[in-house]
């Protein structure tokens, strides 16, 4: 059970008669590459919004880094990193203003943060780049710098929500050397994704369709489960059913 980093049993958000997640169950792993996937609207965001502690579930339960999403949510939020492609770095502030904000919102210390930044700039060779202001970088950049940011003070647990979209193949795929990196380290990662070549790249993979949770396993296991050939088929045969118009 130590090494149990998510647990949800049953969750479920609806707003007012609309069921967004529904009855959801799945576990993850210490140190696993966990994808979450699914069309528009499926329900990813709001599952990853209750698992963070920042939206209340209906019913069920689930407990992240061993706490419980209803009671004590400021306890997650303390212990899990997140990066989002809407709520990210500061475009008017440069990138070493940047990492020291962040620093100082997850409460290192001074020193602790000086250390970081230097460690942070060595190990994404942005040495040269530490007084460029966010908004002239590459998106790219932006992408590993956040990833990199989310994950300063060390949390246990990192929620992606979709953190790739909008960059090349290239700039994708290093992105994705940084999650294999952090998660050989022990942490876990638990993204959103809509790229199904990147489904590919997790140790498991759920797939959202409706609120509910209609696939879930490693993505061998889906590909002879569904007899595909890759994800995007096994996707494809899942979403056909689906009843929700934004997709
Ligand atoms: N606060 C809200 N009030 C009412 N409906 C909501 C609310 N938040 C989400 N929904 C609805 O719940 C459903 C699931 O939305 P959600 O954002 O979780 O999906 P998603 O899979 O993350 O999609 P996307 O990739 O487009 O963000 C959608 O139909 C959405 O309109």
């Amino acid at each position: 059970m130590a090494d149990l980093m998510i647990s949800s049993q049953n969750l479920t958000r609806k707003f007012g008669d609309f069921t967004a997640v529904d009855h959801i169950s799945f576990d993850v792993k210490k140190g696993e590459v966990f994808g979450f996937l699914g069309a528009n609207g499926a329900g990813k965001t709001t599952a990853m919004r209750m698992l963070t502690g920042l939206l209340k579930p209906t019913e069920g339960e689930a407990t992240v880094a061993g706490f419980d999403v209803y009671d004590e949510a400021e306890e997650i939020k303390r212990r899990i990193g997140y990066m989002s492609q809407k709520f990210s770095l500061y475009e008017d502030l440069t990138v070493k203003e940047n990492i020291r904000l962040y620093g100082g919102i997850y409460g290192l210390s001074d020193k602790l943060i000086r250390e970081k930044t230097e460690q942070l700039l060595d190990m994404l060779e942005m040495q040269d780049l530490k007084n460029k202001k966010i908004g002239s970088l590459p998106l790219g950049w932006k992408q590993k710098l956040a990833f990199s940011v989310a994950l300063i003070h060390d949390p246990g647990i990192v929620f992606l929500d979709e953190p790739t979209g909008g960059v090349d193949p290239i700039t994708r795929r290093q992105f994705w050397e940084q999650i294999y990196k952090v998660a050989e380290e022990g942490t876990t990662v638990f993204v959103t994704t809509h790229y199904m070549d990147e489904a590919e790249y997790c140790d498991r993979v759920t797939i959202m369709v409706d609120g509910r949770i209609d696939a879930l396993g490693s993505p061998e296991e889906l590909k002879l489960e569904y007899d595909a050939n890759n994800i995007e088929d096994v996707f494809v045969k899942l979403a056909r059913g689906a009843e929700r118009s934004d997709q």
